[in-house]
């Protein structure tokens, strides 16, 4: 039988010298950001060597592209430089990040607030950032979705960059950065959100909102693209929006288009929040006395939204946020509180009389609670049901024990993120 090239003895002891020797020439290279070697940083998976070819098998997936590209050059040279190499080869393989229990999709998250703005340039993104930051170091989970497609520059101020890894079902896993997690186009790909236009935008998006596996977020903060153009109305019909956010400054034309866009987002049901007025004043550093920047009346007061925060032009807003108690500005912490307490206050349940609540009820008593309650009820009077889960189940446990007939309307609505109330209504 002809010996096959793998099978020959003398071919398979200098491939095993080779890749000692290999070896030993890629353990001189480190990885820039462990100062370690690359066996040592974990950046090698395997060195197959065959004949005078060598493959390495190594994971860069953590690197920016940049860098992931030096290095790889590197490990090529030293190994393409060891005595019987002929050829070598880097190629990339990525471990995948554990996935988890994860939700897919933003409708997931507990509650969605969207930032913002009528104009360009007013500081949304850094409000954004800036409150995510703030709402994660005050101990909720937080996701931070950058929707500006056109200008996604919330990785820039995150200092975040790729690759975006996927479970193993294909859905992309937001970036994580000290326990806040990031989505954005600008980590799929640097260029290519620039060149997106119309359908093309909106479909990318789309598939961002539905697909991303959120690490179960309490509350995901999502920046909007600045004016009321294709992505932003999409977006406020596929995404369940709980409340919007609007940054503006207090300039009269942007205030004016800021009012043109809060109808517009109250047009179609999203609750506005309120309005953060940004940098209409600075504090001097020689007198320190603050000065306004626009001149007359505050046009931001006759918006008629609630004032969130009025944030100076502060050089600590032009500092990267972190989500930790120090990594955020006071402005910051206290625009989120404010955030939070209009969320509560719009979406405080307005609980009808006579309701059986089964808030913090346990699953296995919840029927029995819904049996009792409905034999208590008035025939021919409406009937109603508040949950903290989703009560539509109740509604087939309804038309066991009560006459078909009885109901004309069944009606399920979440009435807050924990909140959903069942009303059935007689015919
Ligand atoms: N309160 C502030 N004090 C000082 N600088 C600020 C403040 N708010 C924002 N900035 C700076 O203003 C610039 C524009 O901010 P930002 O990118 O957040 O605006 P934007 O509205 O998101 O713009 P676009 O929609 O065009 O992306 C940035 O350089 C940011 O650091």
């Amino acid at each position: 039988m002809a010996e096959t090239p793998d099978s020959d003895p003398s071919q398979r002891s200098h491939d095993d010298q080779l890749q000692d020797d290999v070896e030993a020439a890629l353990r001189r290279v480190r990885d820039p950001e462990a100062d370690k070697d690359v066996f040592e940083a974990g950046l090698v998976e395997g060195v197959f060597v065959d004949g005078g070819h060598v493959v390495v098998e190594a994971d860069l997936g953590d690197f920016p592209p940049d860098e992931a590209e030096a290095v790889t050059a590197t490990m090529v040279r030293a190994a393409g430089d060891v005595d019987g190499v002929e050829r070598a080869h880097v190629e990339h393989v990525h471990a995948q990040p554990e996935t988890g229990d994860r939700s897919v999709g933003i409708g997931a998250a507990d509650r969605v607030v969207a930032v913002a703005s009528a104009k360009g340039g007013v500081g949304k993104s850094t409000v954004a950032t800036s409150l995510a930051c703030a709402l994660a170091a005050d101990g909720e989970s937080v996701g931070l979705f950058d929707a500006d497609i056109h200008g996604p520059n919330v990785p820039e101020l995150l200092s975040v960059s790729g690759p975006v890894h996927s479970d193993e079902d294909g859905n992309p896993i937001p970036v994580e950065t000290d326990g806040l997690e990031v989505m954005s186009v600008g980590l799929l790909s640097s260029s290519a959100p620039l060149a997106w236009r119309g359908a093309m935008a909106h479909d990318a998006l789309s598939e961002l909102f539905e697909e991303t596996a959120w690490d179960d977020p309490d509350t995901v903060v999502l920046d909007l693209p600045p004016g009321t153009g294709d992505v932003v109305l999409t977006t406020l019909q596929e995404v369940p929006v709980h409340g919007v956010v609007f940054v503006t400054t207090p300039f009269h034309a942007a205030v004016s288009d800021t009012h043109r866009s809060l109808q517009l987002f109250e047009e179609n049901d999203v609750p506005v929040l309120g309005v953060v007025s940004n940098m209409g004043e600075f504090v001097c550093e020689n007198c320190g006395e603050p000065h306004d920047l626009f001149d007359g009346d505050d046009p931001v007061a006759a918006l008629g939204a609630p004032v969130l925060a009025e944030i100076p032009f502060d050089p600590e807003m032009q500092a990267a946020p972190e989500p930790t108690t120090d990594g955020v500005s006071d402005h910051a912490s206290d625009l989120s509180t404010a955030v939070r307490d209009r969320l509560d206050e719009i979406w405080t349940v307005d609980v009808p009389e006579g309701a059986v609540d089964l808030r913090g009820v346990a699953p296995d008593e919840r029927r029995e609670h819904v049996r009792t309650g409905f034999e208590a009820h008035e025939a021919g009077e409406p009937f109603y049901v508040v949950s903290d889960r989703d009560p539509t189940p109740v509604r087939e446990l309804l038309l066991d024990v009560a006459d078909t007939d009885s109901f004309e309307t069944f009606q399920v609505r979440r009435q807050n993120p924990e909140t959903w109330l069942l009303r059935a209504l007689p015919a």
